[in-house]
């Protein structure tokens, strides 16, 4: 699938110019309050009428404001989630999951309603009242309900803002298997990029209405220009590895890639799965020749590609790892008393207890979307 939007629009005050394209499974709409996610999406959706300019799916067109095509929402086959779940209070989880399918005609119709229960692990719900339910199952149930509408596209607008971390943990691997089951491409609003990257493949950044960059996340991640706006402290880089046979350790799990393996605190993830995951600058320390007898295990031959000063003492320097881009952030003063030049082997040190286990996520899947 492929989303293309160019349109400009007005908001009492506010003037969102968005111009992207994007052919991701799920696609960040990332910005920090304001910048003009919601209105985006609102536009995307048909709720709002943009000024000026076209949005298409897969060349068919939504908007085109030269040719005055306005497709309303409910002909849009565009499914939405909203922040809180909006179910309707005087209906069983069952009934407020049918609802969703009266939007589809029995042609466009590929949501079974078996299978979206499953995947939503929802079953012990359908006989329950919304007002019953925690905040992470009313999420479940109104992605379930978005989803019997089968859409073509799915938006979905901070569905974690109301839950709190645990809930949060809780939900992410249900997107998580709806991207890589449902094969269903998600537009995701979100102003938390620990989220992004983990989920997502794709980013748009708004600032103030406009967008600043988008493309790949590991890219976006990995650009120190685009920090102030991204709201990370540092620099990091998003990886994809697969998992490794178990080593002697049982409380470790290995990652393979062609640089090397990795030992990481164990995870749930099949043996040959891919998973994803962050590695933040700060965590990576470098070595000029044999590091020797080192606490860290982790152990990587690279190749210094860029040395770039960021806030003092701190200096970032790329690398690469047999095609593995990763980031060291270390003190000038040890650029200096290490030689480093642009070019230079070097061994990049990553510490086994510097992962976070919520910042894993499977992998999505090899796009057929
Ligand atoms: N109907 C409206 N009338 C006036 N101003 C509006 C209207 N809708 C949106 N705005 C303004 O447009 C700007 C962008 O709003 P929007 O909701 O799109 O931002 P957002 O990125 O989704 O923010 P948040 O993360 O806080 O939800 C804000 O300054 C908002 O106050």
């Amino acid at each position: 699938m492929t989303l293309a939007v160019d349109i400009s629009a007005r908001a009492g005050g506010f003037a969102l110019d968005a111009a992207f394209e994007s052919a991701g499974r799920i696609t960040a709409l990332f910005g920090h309050s304001g910048a003009g996610k919601t209105t985006l999406v609102n536009l995307i959706a048909g709720l709002a009428r943009p000024e000026r300019g076209a949005i298409a799916i897969d060349g068919d067109t939504l908007v085109d404001t030269t040719r005055g095509v306005f497709v309303p929402a409910h002909r849009r086959r565009i499914g939405y989630v909203f922040q809180e779940g909006r179910l309707f209070p005087h209906l069983s989880v069952r009934r407020n999951l049918v609802y969703g399918r009266r939007f589809s005609t029995t042609k466009e119709r590929w949501a079974d309603f078996d299978t979206i229960v499953d995947l939503l692990g929802i079953a012990s719900l359908l006989e329950r009242q919304p007002a019953g339910l925690s905040g992470g199952e009313k999420q479940r149930v109104a992605i379930g309900r978005a989803l019997l509408a089968s859409p073509r596209l799915l938006l979905m607008d901070e569905p974690l803002a109301s839950l709190d971390e645990a809930r949060k943990a809780d939900l992410l691997p249900y997107i998580e298997r709806l991207r890589d089951e449902m094969r269903l491409p998600i537009v995701y609003v979100s102003h938390a990029i620990d989220e992004v990257a983990r989920i997502a493949d794709t980013m748009v950044l708004l600032v103030g209405g406009k967008v600043v960059a988008n493309g790949p996340v590991s890219d976006i991640l990995a650009r120190a220009d685009l920090r102030a706006h991204t709201g990370q402290q540092e620099a990091s880089v998003v990886l994809t590895l697969r998992v490794g046979a178990p080593g002697p350790d049982p409380h470790l799990t290995t990652l393979e890639h062609p640089a090397g393996r990795f030992s990481v605190p164990r995870l749930d993830q099949a043996e040959g799965s891919e998973i994803r995951m962050r590695i933040r600058a700060r965590d990576v320390a470098l070595a000029v020749g044999d590091p020797g007898n080192l606490s860290i295990r982790n152990r990587l031959s690279a190749t210094v590609t860029a040395i770039v000063e960021a806030e003092p003492p701190t200096v970032e320097v790329s690398l690469d790892a047999a095609g593995m881009p990763l980031i060291a952030s270390i003190t000038g003063e040890a650029v200096r008393a290490l030689g480093l030049r642009v070019g230079q082997p070097v061994t990049a040190l990553i510490k086994s207890s510097s992962f976070d286990r919520a910042a894993f996520g499977p992998a999505a899947r090899p796009s057929d979307a």
